[in-house]
């Protein structure tokens, strides 16, 4: 369970700039939930994710993670709790690195010991196996370098990293965005497959509201740095994405596209 009360954090505090990305923040996810982050450009959810994990300390509340208070707790000292995968397929995973070296750097994320040492036959099995969950064909590139493979391919192996190891909390912060929509259904379906198999408790920025209707169990939406709607999977049945876009004024990422 994540709890987080009162949350607030101002960027430039004290300055003609001062900007409040968030506003007196309340959250409580359930273990195994999967929630959707949507809003407006500037709504504050990336800064909700980066409070989350750990990235920026809020100014004021309190975060809890599984009943252990991680409010000052810095990201690096999270990283066993909370793992992140981001919109840039260049971000998370290492190119000059081959692919069972970068999973191999995630266990070590874990454990904390030599490339080398960790490196087994019985990793490659393990790291084989839950390549192949996510339907991308890596399972069959695990000497090949990350930098060789398809942004698709890229993600997936991010998502398969960041979930490697067991955890209280997957941030995915537009982590399909930047890809074609092919692949990015792709991604979004093994994304699904992960989480639901190890019943991970999950936050997920988009702008795709199609995805956030289709596999979210929840959606929150976000309006200048507060919560401003909160709406359950029944309610959620009821919905179709014009009535998400015309609800809240809200850009659809195909909407965005077809502009
Ligand atoms: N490091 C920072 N320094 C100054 N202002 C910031 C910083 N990070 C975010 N902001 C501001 O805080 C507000 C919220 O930003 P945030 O990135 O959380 O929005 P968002 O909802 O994720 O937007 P988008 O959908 O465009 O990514 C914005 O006005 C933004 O300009």
């Amino acid at each position: 369970m994540i709890l987080a009360s009162q949350l607030r954090k101002a960027f430039n505090a004290g300055t003609a700039s001062e900007k409040v990305a968030i506003s007196g923040v309340d959250l409580q996810v359930g273990s195994g939930e999967f929630v959707a982050v949507i809003g407006g450009n500037g709504a504050g959810k990336s800064t909700l994710l980066n409070l989350l994990a750990g990235a920026i300390l809020p100014d004021e509340g309190s975060i809890e993670i599984d009943t252990v208070a991680v409010t000052r707790v810095p990201e690096y000292a999270r990283a066993k709790m909370v793992a992140r995968v981001f919109q840039d397929p260049m971000i998370g995973t290492a190119p000059s690195l081959t692919v069972q070296e970068n999973m191999t750097l995630a266990l070590m994320r874990a454990e904390g010991r030599g490339l080398r040492r960790a490196l087994t036959m019985s990793r490659r099995d393990t790291f084989r196996q839950s390549l192949a969950h996510l339907r991308l064909g890596l399972e069959d590139r695990l000497d090949a370098l990350a930098g060789e493979l398809s942004g698709g391919q890229r993600q997936a192996l991010s998502l398969a990293m960041a979930t490697l190891c067991p955890l209280k909390l997957l941030l995915l912060d537009e982590h399909t965005a930047a890809l074609d929509p092919r692949t990015s259904e792709l991604v979004m379906e093994a994304t699904v497959s992960l989480i639901s198999r190890s019943e991970l408790t999950t936050l997920m920025v988009t702008h795709n509201m199609e995805h956030a209707l289709a596999y979210a169990s929840r959606i929150i939406m976000m309006n200048a740095g507060q919560i401003v709607a909160d709406i359950g999977a029944d309610e959620k049945k009821g919905l179709t994405v014009a009535d998400l876009v015309a609800r809240f004024r809200i850009k659809d990422d195909r909407m965005v596209l077809s502009a």
